[in-house]
């Protein structure tokens, strides 16, 4: 099943420090975006699945984007991932977060201005990722008892901060480490909190000693994410009071048993992805460890571009000429960890944010142009089961394989057997079936021949030198007593079980096969045959 990535766009309102900007360059309606070029003789349309204007309530954004969907997919077995995509200052936090950011003088602070998320909002300004989790919970809730299932939701937070992978989680281990490093050489501080980027064959790209969180209800989840989130490391730049200096990735990690098998246990996640967004530094202002973190921004950005345009060129091309190229999912921290969502197995919806202002006409269409392009990439969701479950599928697989060439084997034998009832009735094959029948009485041996209507062997039959010799029950050796006139058929009737490893002479290569079949069909022994 392909899946091609879902992008959703959405234009925030003007802010009040913005409303001395003009805002015409960019145009929408349900589906369209328009923007006009600066001289106004051009225009660029971008077509996308939803396009949501600065009216749009987090809950409006949260139904177009079908997250309802991604999460009964998730409890189904798949992958999904969530991410927003867009220039810093766009609304990215806000749609994925929907909380307000305060300025904070931390001691850590002193070079800038830092924020700290304030979670006491109105429940109708809460972003996508507490929606996820109150809903996560209710459909769980809805399945164990319509399914029978039993459920695990565990989570994780992660933020990459100048290609720095760092737990946004932290045991009380950690706090304390930290609390006795808070006059920290930076490195110490970091090994508290920097984690390594693993691979494996079967996990592709993880974070090693990843801190994952079990959470037996939505509020417990809630709590876990707002002290993650209050870990993260914004700042204020010109164009964002309370700008993401990080990528952060919150993942939800769904394990799920059958009531009748407990032990076989299905894990999928959820990935909720909110990126920090690109930035002019012209425009941003930014200097000393905010332009350190504008370059990091904008370098892993740069990469994910990349995936996104060869994954999109390839997609256009039919998955043909460009099938083979390069994807630089390694080139970056984000893009390793997003494989799957790009061009990989999970279902992907990309929310693309915008500014109005006339002022990031550039950056909008920038950010359009590879809205678009990821819309092209197709995903291939497949269904997660675990071990066990493979392993029983390889085995229904082999199953099946093998019923198939039983099936193909009883139709060629039955083939066989039309063939060798036809040249019978026609009287085309002469009896020419011979064996070492030393040990054989007359009246009945283990072995009847094949002859047409009961003729007998003609007396000057020369069975000394066959064509063919075939051995029944096992392959051995012909013997030469094979080789020697057989007595005379008396039976048109098919073969009888040999007792032993019996060798049948043919000197008609014609007849060998009608016989095999015979044989084939009434004996469940090996035989092979040798051409003499
Ligand atoms: N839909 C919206 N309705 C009201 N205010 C919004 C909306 N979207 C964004 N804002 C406001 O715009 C400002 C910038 O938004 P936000 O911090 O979410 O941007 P961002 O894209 O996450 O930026 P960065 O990449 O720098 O982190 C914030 O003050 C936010 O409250």
């Amino acid at each position: 099943m392909n899946s091609k990535i879902r992008v959703l766009v959405r234009v925030r309102p003007q802010l009040a420090s913005e409303k001395a900007h003009s805002s015409r360059t960019l145009q929408w309606d349900d589906h369209m975006v328009r923007l006009r070029l600066n001289n106004a003789s051009a225009e660029k349309v971008y077509r996308f699945d939803h396009v949501l204007g600065p009216k749009s309530s987090q809950e409006d954004m949260y139904d177009a984007a079908g997250v309802e969907q991604s999460i009964a997919s998730v409890l189904e077995g798949y992958h999904a991932t969530l991410f927003a995509y867009g220039q810093t200052g766009s609304g990215k936090t806000f749609t994925m977060e929907g909380y307000s950011y305060e300025r904070t003088n931390s001691t850590a602070s002193r070079e800038r201005v830092q924020s700290k998320a304030n979670v006491a909002v109105a429940s109708s300004r809460v972003g996508i990722i507490p929606r996820v989790i109150i809903n996560l919970f209710d459909a769980i809730q809805t399945a164990s008892v319509l399914k029978n299932k039993t459920y695990r939701v565990k989570c994780s937070c992660v933020q990459i901060y100048n290609e720095q992978v760092r737990r946004l989680i932290l045991s009380e281990a950690h706090l304390a480490q930290i609390l006795d490093l808070l006059n920290p050489a930076p490195t110490l501080h970091c090994q508290n909190r920097c984690l390594r980027l693993r691979w494996s064959p079967e996990h592709e790209f993880y974070v090693e000693d990843l801190t994952m969180v079990e959470c037996e209800s939505a509020a417990d989840m809630m709590g876990v994410f707002h002290d993650a989130i209050k870990q993260k490391i914004m700042a204020t730049t010109n164009l964002n009071a309370a700008s993401s200096r990080s990528h952060c990735i919150y993942t939800l990690y769904i394990e799920s048993s059958d009531a009748e098998n407990p032990g076989v246990v299905t894990t999928t996640k959820f990935c909720l992805v909110d990126l920090a967004g690109s930035e002019r530094i012209m425009k941003t202002g930014a200097s000393g460890v905010t332009l350190q973190e504008s370059i990091g921004i904008n370098k892993s950005l740069f990469v994910l571009r990349q995936v996104i345009q060869i994954l999109s060129d390839e997609a256009s091309n039919g998955g043909t000429a460009l099938a083979k190229s390069h994807v630089p999912y390694r080139d970056s921290k984000l893009t390793s960890l997003l494989k799957h969502s790009l061009g990989g197995n999970s279902i992907t919806i990309m929310v693309v944010c915008l500014a109005p202002s006339d002022l990031c006409f550039e950056e909008n269409l920038s950010t359009l142009q590879y809205a678009a392009r990821a819309q092209c990439i197709s995903n291939t969701p497949v269904k997660n089961a675990d071990t066990q479950m493979v392993l029983v599928q390889q085995l229904r697989d082999q199953i099946k394989l093998l019923t198939h060439q039983l099936h193909d084997a009883n139709t060629t034998i039955e083939w066989l057997k039309k063939q060798a009832a036809a040249a019978e009735k026609n009287h085309v094959l002469r009896p020419v079936l011979a064996l070492d029948l030393d040990n054989q009485s007359d009246s009945e041996g283990p072995l009847s021949v094949f002859s047409d209507t009961d003729t007998e062997l003609d007396d000057d039959l020369d069975l000394g030198s066959p064509s063919v010799v075939i051995v029944a029950g096992a392959v051995s050796p012909p013997k030469t007593a094979a080789t020697k006139p057989a007595r005379r058929p008396t039976h048109s009737a098919m073969f009888a079980v040999p007792e032993a490893p019996q060798e049948y002479l043919f000197r008609d290569p014609g007849m060998m096969l009608p016989a095999l079949g015979g044989i084939a069909s009434m004996l469940e022994v090996s035989f092979g045959f040798l051409w003499t």
